[in-house]
This record gives C-alpha cells, structure tokens and sequence, in this order.
C-alpha cells in the first residue's frame, strides 16, 4: 500500500551495525604500541545516521546494542546528534560491538572487530517494524548485515516495506571481508576479498534498490566481475538504481541510464585536494553528503560535491561521525574553501565545527551558584582557626544548596574547584546540573597563571567531557604592554588546550579591579582577545553601571563570534540588592544568559558554619534561600 508523503516523519532509515570505536591517538604507530584510544560512535549505518542528522536530515537508526554502558553510549550520542533512537533494539544476552584502530602510516590502519557474536548481528525481523519503516522517505541497507541469515531478513523486510510503501532503498554496499569469515582477526583493514557467496547475495539484493553506492572493490564485490566497468553494467544489467562510485582522493562518479565504455561517462564529481589523516569513515561521511542532495531532490552534481567534502573531511581528521560536518561546516567549507591542505588545522572551519556539534544544544538560561573559591574560604578559615579540610566539606553543602533550588530543572548550574572540591564534584555529578564549570586560574595571579601546572592541556584531559573550563583574568586594556602580550598568550595557549581536548571554555574577565570601567573598557578588552582568535564559550563579565557599556559588548560578540554561547554575570560579593539591579541594567544584552554567583550567597554560611554556629541542615537553607531569591529576581528581569 503506498504510504502519503505528508506522513513520512522521518528522511532516511539505517540499519546494519553499530559499534563502540576506539581509535589509537598516537599516530604512525601499531596498534601493538597504541597507548591510549578516543572513543566515538561507529559503523557505517550508525555513521551515516549521525553524519545525514548533522546536515540536516531527520535521520533513524536500526540496529542492537548490548544492555550495558557501551550500548547506552551508542543510543545516548546518537539522540544527542539528533538521531531518532526509536528503532535501536537493546539486547540483554549480548555485548556491543567494538573496533579498535591505530593509524601506522597513510592509509594503513590496521584495526580489529570485536564482534564476536556481538550485539548488532542479532538483528531480526522482530527489530523491523512496518509502521516505523512506512514513516521513513527511505531505507538504507548496508553491506555486512546481510551476512548472516537473520539480519539478512531484518534487511529484505525493511525493503520490501519500503518498495511497498513508494519509499527508496539504498544500498551502501560497505564490503568488510572479515565480517564475512574472508580475512583472518588481524586483517580487518582489509577492504577486497573475492568470494562468489557474498557476490551472489549482494546481487540478488540490486533490482530492489534505487541508489547504489559503493567503491571500485565494492561495486566489484556486488556484482562478481573482476574490473570495475564490466561491474558497473553487470549492476546496470539487474538494476536501474542511481549507481556511485567512490574513488578515494579522485571523489566519485553517478551514472543514471546505460552504462557506456567510458568509466568518466557519468557525472563526475572531482575529490578535494586535502591531507590525508585517517581514511576509515570517509565513505560515510560521504554518504551523508550524497544522501543531504539525493533525497531532498538536487541534481548529481551538487549531491557528488558534498559527498566529496564530506568526504574529505573525514579523511582530514582521526575518527569517524564526531568529525562529519554540519550543515553551517559544509556550506561555509564550500564557499570559502580553505588555505590549509590539512583541513583539521582551519581555525574558522574548526569553530563552527566545534559550535555547531556541541554536546549540549542551546542553553538559554544559566544560573550558576558558584563555589570555585579557594583564597577567600582559606582566608576564613585561617581566621577561624579551622582546618581547611572544612573548605571540602562545605562545598558538599553548597552542593545540596543549589540542587534544593534547581530541583532537577534545566538552567541551573555550579562553579566548583578542584582543589577543595573533589567530593562535592562528586556530588554534583549526580544532580543533574545544566552545567558545572571548573576553574584553571591560580587564584589572585597576575600576570594569569594555572593552578597545579602551567601544561594545562594535559590536566584537562582528565576531566569529564562536560566540565567547562572557567579561567580568571584581571585584564584591563589600560594595562602595561608586556602584562597584556603575557595573558594574551596564557588566554590563546588554555583557548587551544580547549579545543584540543575537546571542553567549552569561559573567561572571566574582571577590569574594573584595575582601572576605570568606562562604556568601551570591557567591549575592548573581549575585541582584543578576539583579535588572537580566541573565541570561548562563554564569558563571565562583571556587572556594568552603563547602559552603553552592555551594548558595546553585545556589539563586540555579535562581530566577532556568532555562535559565543553568551555572558554570565559575575557577583563580587555584592549586595543582593545592587545585583538585582544589575541584572536589571543588562535588559539592552540578550547575550547575558544569566549569572554565577558566589559570596553574596554563601559567605555568611561558611563563617557561621565553620565556626560551629550553624549546623549543616540552617547553613544549606540559608545558602539555598539566598541563591533562590537571585534566580528568582534573574528569572523576573527575562520575563520568565
Ligand atoms: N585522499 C582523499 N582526498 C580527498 N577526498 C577523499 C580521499 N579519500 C576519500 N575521499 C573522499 O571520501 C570518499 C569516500 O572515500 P573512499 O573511496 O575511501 O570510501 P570508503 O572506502 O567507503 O571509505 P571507508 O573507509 O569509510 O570505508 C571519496 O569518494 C572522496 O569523496
Ligand atoms: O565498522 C567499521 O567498518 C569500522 C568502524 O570503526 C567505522 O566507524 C566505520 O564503520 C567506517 O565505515
């Protein structure tokens, strides 16, 4: 029965494997020697769902992962891209798939699967389900999962739904030899494999497709020819599908009608010069592309040259989906191109990556209790005689403080430090927080130093992905030439340890401690910093008397960086009142997204508490009665 198109809520459907990826960070070495892996989302539906919801596409995928934290990652990461989840199957008797890689030289990667009786090729026609496919414009069946009997019939019925339905199928021929039984455990790099069994099977899947894309090996494998012309007609021969062909840095060509003598006799679609990192993905990621023109009815052209940029990319970066571009990437990539070969070393191409691929979408609102204070509640505690292991112990509290007012709502957050604030992180982490920021700055330094130690890159990549980093710095514009290059560059430096390792960074940028804060001094300051390229997540700006002041900042960050997550308000230990009416002053700023605010809420607390005047339950409800009547009177300014 055909299905109208009005109710089809979904583009595309992927179904086949999905698997845990762990790609070695050390390049040009064994995997025997590889030290430490990055963990993403892989295999190519999976890929595919990730790289077509990143382009705009309503994307879902089919397939099954293991009941344990593996699997939870898939089904999470995929949801945070974007990705309907609905057709993922949790499997409780097996494990999720794994790959493991390293990248010993350009393009040799050796990797292995782990995929033993893995969660994903339990795949059934169970896992199908009719009005699920119905919704979708088209399937997209992939090379391996018809391998075994059962994920063979997972894969017919969701085409023949689709056929049934008026819906496309697409075939990603996507030929792993070794998941097969063709190449031993150590070969799974190994990309060709001639076999009549899996030629006779892809074949007989050919008639029923619309779209068939695969590499020189690929489009041999799916139709048992030994050269990649007589493949093509072969396939021609069975099927009237669109054809592709991939060829790596040449890009691809799409053939439509009879298949002529000349391979170029098609639409040819020209690579992108680049420098190779890592090959693997590429294929789809430049699927993504092919499918974003394909299914939304643009000519081959203009689909081959966003599969080719795609394309490239992936091959420019280590790992799989989480280097696909977004749509903004793509359309940026294409009209201004780039001056770097290696494309992973474009700054401006890598922001809007970074920008558009957030791990947390918008966040609107942010009202942030917040804790990272080490010099003043040491100051407290020398004074009161108390030892500072009390310091840790009361940022449990404030902990408990903020979570009473948050009560599990979005756009509450906390600043917390690692050095007294170990247990309440802990703590913290189970509060469901919007947001928990961290401090790197050496408190009170000047030139700005980090705690612990200045190779702040190596510290943070022992965070929590969702911590942001938050620095400090007493930075005026007035301020002596050689102070300012030495923060610039401390700035630029923890800005590119940021990126690196992949964290949202803000700066806090306190003038007014050094000089006048006249309407431009902080809307110069942010200008100067954005002319080294630094382009944080946030910034945390200190209240402003002048209605100018906040629409100079606006003016600045509007220029500067379109996609800057926005402002919060810092506190300085004001009164509640003379923050009201700040909060009140940045009516002209909608950048100001909130605030993170301290002493005002938890100073009283801490003396009285550390001095044994209050007990844990009166100073949490102080603390939680303060920072409730500054959400309260923040929420009144935004009208909400
Ligand atoms: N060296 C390269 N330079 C530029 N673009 C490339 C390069 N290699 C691959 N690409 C792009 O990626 C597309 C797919 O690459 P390739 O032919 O290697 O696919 P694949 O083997 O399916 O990839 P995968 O490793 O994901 O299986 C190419 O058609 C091209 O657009
Ligand atoms: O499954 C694979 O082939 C390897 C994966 O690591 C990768 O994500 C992929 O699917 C590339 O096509």
């Amino acid at each position: 029965m055909p299905h109208l198109d009005q109710d089809r809520t979904l583009d595309v459907i992927t179904i086949g494997r999905s698997s845990v990826d762990l790609y070695g960070q050390q390049l040009g070495t064994r995997l025997e020697d590889t030290a430490s892996f990055a963990k993403s989302v892989g295999g190519c539906p999976a890929n595919i769902a990730i790289g077509t919801a990143r382009l705009g596409l309503k994307s879902a995928l089919i397939t099954r992962v293991g009941d344990e934290q593996m699997g939870r990652f898939i089904r999470e990461q995929s949801a945070r891209e974007g990705v309907n989840v609905e057709g993922i199957r949790t499997d409780k008797d097996r494990l999720t798939a794994l790959v493991l890689l390293a990248i010993e030289s350009e393009g040799v990667s050796p990797m292995i699967f782990v995929r033993t009786d893995c969660a994903d090729m339990a795949l059934d026609e169970g896992d199908v389900d009719e009005a699920f496919v119905r919704s979708s414009h088209a399937v997209l069946v992939s090379g391996t999962h018809f391998s075994r009997p059962n994920t063979e019939a997972a894969q017919r019925k969701a085409i023949r739904i689709a056929k049934e339905s008026g819906g496309k199928v697409i075939f990603d021929i996507d030929y792993r030899p070794n998941l097969w039984g063709l190449a031993g455990h150590a070969e799974g790099f190994e990309r060709y494999v001639k076999s009549d069994r899996v030629s006779a099977i892809m074949k007989s899947v050919l008639p029923d497709c619309d779209l068939i894309v695969g590499t020189e090996e690929e489009i041999m494998i799916a139709s048992g020819a030994d050269d990649v012309l007589s493949s093509l007609k072969a396939i021609r021969a069975v099927s009237p599908a669109t054809i592709v062909l991939k060829r790596g840095a040449m890009g691809c060509i799409v053939y439509d009608g009879p298949i002529s003598d000349d391979l170029e006799d098609g639409v040819v679609g020209d690579g992108f010069a680049i420098e190779v990192y890592n090959v693997l993905g590429a294929g789809d990621a430049f699927m993504s592309g092919f499918l974003r023109g394909w299914l939304k009815g643009e000519d081959h052209k203009t689909s081959a040259t966003w599969a080719n940029a795609c394309g490239a990319f992936a091959v420019s970066r280590l790992l799989c989906s989480p280097e696909y571009p977004s749509w903004e990437e793509l359309t940026f990539f294409l009209k201004n191109g780039s001056k770097h070969r290696a494309l992973r070393k474009d700054e401006a191409i890598n922001h809007i990556h970074w920008a558009t691929n957030r791990k947390q979408g918008d966040i609107p609102l942010l009202m942030a209790l917040a804790c990272d204070h080490r010099m003043q509640l040491v100051d407290v505690a020398d004074e009161l005689k108390v030892p500072h292991e009390k310091i840790s112990e009361f940022k449990r509290l404030t902990v408990k403080a903020a979570a009473r007012v948050a009560d599990g709502r979005p756009g509450y957050g906390m600043l917390i430090d690692e050095r007294f604030g170990r247990d309440a992180f802990f703590d913290a982490a189970t509060q469901n927080f919007s947001w928990l920021g961290r401090p790197v700055e050496l408190p009170g330094s000047k030139p700005l130093r980090f705690e612990f130690s200045q190779d702040i890159g190596s510290q943070l990549v022992e965070w929590p992905l969702d911590h942001c980093i938050k620095c400090l710095c007493f930075y005026h514009p007035d301020d002596p030439a050689a102070l300012k290059k030495e923060q610039q560059e401390k700035l630029r430096t923890l800005f590119e340890a940021a990126r690196r390792v992949g964290r949202e960074l803000l700066i806090e940028i306190i003038a007014g401690k050094n000089g006048p804060l006249k309407d431009d001094t902080v809307s110069t300051a942010l200008q100067e910093l954005y002319d080294l390229g630094i382009k944080p997540d946030w910034w945390k700006l200190e209240p402003q008397a002048l209605a100018g002041a906040w629409r100079n900042i606006e003016a600045v960050i509007a220029k500067n960086d379109a996609y800057c997550r926005g402002i919060v308000l810092l506190g300085l230990e004001a009164p509640t009142e003379d923050l009201v009416k700040a909060f009140e002053a940045t009516k002209v700023a909608p950048s100001v997204k909130g605030f993170a605010v301290g002493r005002t809420i938890f100073v009283d607390a801490a003396r009285a508490w550390m001095s044994g005047k209050m007990d844990d339950e009166a100073a949490i409800a102080q603390m939680a009665g303060r920072f409730r009547e500054l959400t309260d009177a923040w929420l009144r300014t935004r009208g909400l």
